[in-house]
């Protein structure tokens, strides 16, 4: 049987969220997703087309029809290696609803040699368990209900979070004008039980739909917060749309 997933874009770009910021990344988006926060800026619906970038950062793109083969995508991201590229970047969507066809598809990406960034909502902790071994770093985000407008899953997270094992990771949580102290604490607990270690990442929403941004101020009070409780906490906020890069 042939393995297939609803792709929605594959391009190259920089790195536009977290500490990894500025490297060169391409990027794989997966249409989808079992959540649906409230500021989200790229639901990913799953679209008949997907866009496969001829150029970096022209725009101009090729069109494939959906589903796409794990053959397809091992033909789109070869060339996503060592020295042009730190990384591919898996999101969507929420790529972990496609384990079969990504457990097929990073056997094969691996022999390339090429490294992989998992974007995700932390939330499918059985897809990440057999996926750990076949990915690098893992940008684990935590949703705040404040900012998603539903319950915090934090047992998904605290499982999300053992399932993780060796691979790199960092935990992204996007803030604004409603997070409130109380959720920072939640946040910093749920990091606490790991050892700690773990770096944490606040980026500041940047606005949809209504969503607000917290004041320069409140930013500020957010980390120190944080900082009484873990190790290495960073205001980070997305780049991507500021240097009109994809
Ligand atoms: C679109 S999501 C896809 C991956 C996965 N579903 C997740 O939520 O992590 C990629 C990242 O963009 C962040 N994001 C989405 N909308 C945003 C916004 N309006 N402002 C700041 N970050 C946003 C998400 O929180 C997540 O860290
Ligand atoms: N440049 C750039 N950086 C990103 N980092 C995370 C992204 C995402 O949508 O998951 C993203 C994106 O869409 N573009
Ligand atoms: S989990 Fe990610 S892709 Fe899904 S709605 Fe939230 S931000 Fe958007
Ligand atoms: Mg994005």
């Amino acid at each position: 049987m042939t393995i297939t997933a609803p792709v929605t874009e594959v391009f190259t770009s920089v790195q536009g969220e977290g500490p990894y910021l500025g490297c060169r990344h391409m990027f794989v988006r997966f249409a989808g997703c079992n959540l649906q926060c409230a500021y989200c800026d790229t639901p990913a619906p799953a679209g008949r087309r997907c866009r496969v970038e001829n150029t970096p950062g022209r725009r101009v793109f090729t069109w494939y029809p959906n589903p796409v083969t794990v053959q397809m995508l091992l033909d789109w991201t070869s060339r996503a290696v060592a020295p042009h590229f730190h990384a591919l970047a898996l999101t969507g969507g929420e790529p972990l609803l496609h384990a079969d066809f990504l457990e097929s598809f990073l056997v094969g990406f691996r022999e390339y040699g090429g490294r992989c960034y998992l974007e995700t909502n932390g939330t499918l902790p059985e897809a990440m368990k057999r996926l750990a071994r076949l990915v690098d770093i893992v940008a684990m985000d935590v949703k705040l209900p404040s900012m998603t407008g539903f319950p915090f899953p934090e047992a998904e997270h605290r499982r999300f979070l053992e399932a993780i094992g060796p691979a790199h990771a960092f935990v992204k949580v996007v803030v604004g004008s409603e997070t409130t102290d109380a959720e920072l604490d939640a946040v910093c607990a749920l990091l606490s039980a790991g050892a700690g270690r773990t770096m944490l990442v606040l980026q500041p929403v940047t606005p949809v739909s209504g969503v607000r941004p917290a004041p320069p101020e409140r930013l500020l009070e957010m980390q120190e917060r944080c900082l009484a409780r873990l190790p290495d906490v960073r205001v980070i906020p997305q780049v991507h749309r500021t240097l009109g890069v994809l």
